[in-house]
């Protein structure tokens, strides 16, 4: 039987629905949540990411201030740009693209955002607030996820979850959401010895790896809910034009013949990234006037 194909694109557009409709109501109290996404440098994928953030704050009620910076920038002048950010009582939330170019220390920057503004969930005071299970800022990507997985399979206690993947933005924070849902966790990663028989033990089967299409359909348990976070281009062999098409981390169409429940790529969960962003600058606005 075919897989659930568990459609992240609409849900997202209903969370942004749900934020627009709570952004309404501190517009009436004189309120407007505002949004710092700092970019440095020319990444094709990261200029279409943060376009895409300013038009949907911007569509959600929510102030944008974009910060476009030259690849050449300094490290000094971008601690100072969020410096600056930090102190500005008009902005709730700063992102800074990642990935930054090379000699920017990026762990020096997430570091030296204010928590409370941190609207990526990156920084340590947030990390540590999620490993405890105290409110805070989630990072966007696995919160999104955790999302989707809480729409098809509400109650993951007990279950058997594998995140593949142990990045700071992705694969940790997943692990620690599934961990506080009482998933029984496992994470994975390129040392992990026999990961298809791992991952065939997996009620729940997070991929984040970046490689295309790795995770097969035969690694899969039937019936387990596959959640793909990878976004990997690949060339196109069908397109004459040298096109690319983009790929997750798991082949979905041998996936999709034994899951119970499967995420796509694209319109799975990548969509739920900035939607998560939107709902995490909400909270941040309403955490900062104390409401
Ligand atoms: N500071 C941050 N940097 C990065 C993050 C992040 O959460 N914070 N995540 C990624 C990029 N990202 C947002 O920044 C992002 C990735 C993918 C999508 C998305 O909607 N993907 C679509 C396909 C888009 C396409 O065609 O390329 C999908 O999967 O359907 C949104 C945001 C790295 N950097
Ligand atoms: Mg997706």
């Amino acid at each position: 039987m075919s897989a659930t194909i568990i459609d992240g694109k609409a849900f997202a557009a209903g969370l942004r629905a749900r934020v627009a409709e709570d952004v309404r109501g501190l517009a009436e109290r004189g309120i407007a949540p505002g949004l710092a996404v700092v970019l440095v440098g020319e990444d094709p994928a990261s200029q279409v990411y943060v376009r895409n953030k300013a038009a949907q704050t911007v569509e959600a009620g929510m102030r944008s201030f974009q910060h476009r910076l030259p690849a050449t920038t300094s490290q000094a002048e971008l601690l100072a740009l969020v410096h600056t950010l930090n102190a500005d009582d008009a902005v709730d939330g700063i992102l800074v693209q990642l990935p930054l170019p090379a000699g920017i220390d990026a762990q020096a920057i997430i570091e030296a955002i204010a928590p409370e503004k941190d609207v990526d969930g990156f920084h340590p005071a947030n990390v540590g607030r999620l490993a405890t299970g105290m409110p805070g800022l989630v990072p966007c990507t696995p919160l999104g996820a955790s999302m989707l997985i809480d729409s098809v399979r509400p109650d993951v206690a007990g279950l058997e979850a594998v995140v593949i993947g142990r990045s700071n933005i992705v694969g940790k924070p997943m692990a620690q959401l599934l961990l506080q849902r009482s998933a029984t966790v496992t994470i994975a990663h390129s040392r992990t010895r026999d990961l298809a028989d791992v991952c065939r033990r997996a009620d729940i089967l997070v991929a984040a790896v970046g490689r295309p299409e790795m995770v097969r359909g035969d690694w899969i348990k039937p019936g387990a809910v596959v959640v793909d976070v990878g976004i990997n281009r690949v060339p196109n062999p069908q397109a004459e034009d040298g096109k690319t098409r983009l790929v997750g981390d798991v082949a979905f169409d041998e996936a999709k013949e034994v899951a119970g429940a499967i995420t796509p790529v694209p319109g799975g969960v990548g969509p739920m990234t900035i939607a998560c962003l939107l709902a995490n600058t909400l909270q941040a606005a309403k955490a900062r006037r104390g409401l």
